[in-house]
């Protein structure tokens, strides 16, 4: 049997994601346009290597029960070729002879006979159970372990999910599954420029549900509509409209002076809305970020908006004191947008959060020292891991006597979103990255 060009793309980019860090939904079109693959072989494909960058953690463990050893002593370009094998006999309804015959024709091809026939008997044993079997087998006994196992995600991770959802901790199953689902593209109609009605008329889209800019997409390249080329509507997760529109909405003592500041502004996409926002009341927004590359994105997702732009670190911007509104939408593990990169559940750790834990007191602090009393400051992250949100918040608020608002006022009609005074977004509730916020009042 020859090798399949559909599979050995979807083994190219498993081999990228492995061996060189590389993000599968940056490197997957590429070479499907090198390698002239359309519409259905396209679709498999993505769904192939997707899939199985996803389900690593369940496709490992059935691996290493048929092969008699830990993945770690598998040789990593006969692994990939494992993993694609078991996706698609455990997760795929490609039937079991073509899974094996092609992932044969693949270890053939590259190493030879004698280990064609090592993929051969790991996966003939890993097609004499299915999917639900093997969970039965090999799954860990504890309910969190269990879940993490079946819907294929790092136990840690499951279980900081199943913390933050504390008694709804119910819905962890509901929430690991909505990692895996295919998000809607949402839109937001930059305000002054076009409303939501207008912009899902023009773009066949439907206006969304919690921002009253947001406008969902069912499909189709959102860069090719005329009114993101014309800069009137960009690509924006809802829940990241509401942070904005959060900060925008908080309750002020005393009047609002215009002076706004994103101290973690990169790519720039919350700037982009402040901005517009700032422009219709004449208010001027100040924009940090460090990195040069992701200061450029924000001069370029702003650049007829009253946003000037700074390439400092947050923790140390030079920037004067003063300020009305702060968002410090800080660098996070992200574990709340999981479902917009299939591996990027692989490549956290438990050590990150440390590290970034740190970083977020730290600019959360900057941020405090920054604004006026009576001002407010939004803090954000596309996590909802205690350590990142609410720690970092009740620590803050125990050294600085911050006000904490109750923030769900400052999203009207959007249900759901915890006890407060923060507001917790989720995937499979709202349909929008797992967004925590918190708005805080300096005491006057
Ligand atoms: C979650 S992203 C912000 C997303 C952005 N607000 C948006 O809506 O497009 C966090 C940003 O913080 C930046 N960052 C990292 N370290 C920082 C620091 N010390 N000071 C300020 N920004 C920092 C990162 O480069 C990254 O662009």
């Amino acid at each position: 049997m020859s090798v399949d060009p559909v599979r050995e793309v979807a083994l190219e980019v498993l081999r990228a994601v492995r061996e060189r860090d590389a993000y599968a939904n940056l490197v997957l079109p590429g070479l499907l346009r090198d390698r002239h693959i359309s519409g259905r072989d396209a679709a498999l494909a993505t769904e192939l290597a997707y899939g199985a960058c996803r389900t690593k953690g369940l496709l490992d463990a059935v691996i290493a029960h048929g092969a008699g050893r830990s993945v770690d002593e598998i040789d990593g370009p006969l692994l990939d070729i494992l993993r694609l094998g078991v996706y698609q006999l455990l997760r795929t309804r490609i039937g079991a002879h073509a899974a094996v015959d092609t992932s044969v024709a693949l270890a053939r091809a590259e190493f030879g006979t004698g280990k064609s026939g090592f993929v051969n008997a790991v996966l003939r044993r890993a097609g004499e159970k299915s999917a639900e079997e093997w969970v039965e087998t090999l799954a860990p006994v504890d309910p969190v372990g269990r879940l993490a196992f079946e819907y294929a995600h790092p136990a840690w991770i499951a279980q900081a999910f199943a913390d933050a959802l504390g008694e709804r901790a119910g819905e962890l199953g509901d929430l690991l599954a909505a990692d895996d689902e295919r998000p809607v593209v949402h839109l937001v109609a930059r305000p002054g420029e076009i409303t939501a009605e207008e912009l899902a008329l023009v773009t066949g889209g439907e206006q969304g549900r919690w921002s009253p800019y947001a406008v969902y997409l069912e499909g189709g390249d959102p860069g090719r509509l005329e009114p993101v080329r014309e800069g009137m509507a960009a690509v924006q997760d809802e829940g990241s409209q509401l942070v904005a529109l959060s900060l925008t909405r908080a309750p002020l003592e005393g009047p609002d002076g215009g002076r706004w500041l994103d101290l973690c502004a990169g790519p720039g996409g919350k700037a982009a809305l402040l901005g517009a926002l700032a422009a219709i009341d004449r208010f001027q927004v100040d924009a940090v970020e460090p990195a040069e590359h992701r200061a450029e994105l924000v001069r370029k997702a702003t650049h007829d908006l009253p946003v000037r732009v700074h390439v400092v670190d947050g923790r140390d911007s030079g920037l004067g004191p003063g300020y009305d509104r702060i968002l410090v939408d800080a660098p996070c593990t992200g574990l709340g947008a999981l479902r917009r990169r299939p591996e990027a559940r692989w490549r956290r750790s438990p050590a990150d959060v440390r590290d970034l834990v740190v970083l977020q007191r730290e600019l959360l602090t900057a941020a405090w020292d920054l604004l006026r009393p009576g001002g407010v400051v939004v803090y954000s992250t596309c996590s909802p891991h205690l350590a990142e949100t609410v720690s970092i918040v009740a620590d803050h608020v125990r050294r600085t006597g911050a006000v904490e608002l109750d923030t769900r006022e400052l999203l009207p009609g959007v249900t759901d979103v915890g006890d407060g005074p923060a507001a917790q977004l989720w995937p499979h509730r709202h349909g929008t990255d797992a967004m925590f916020m918190a708005a805080l009042r300096k005491p006057v």
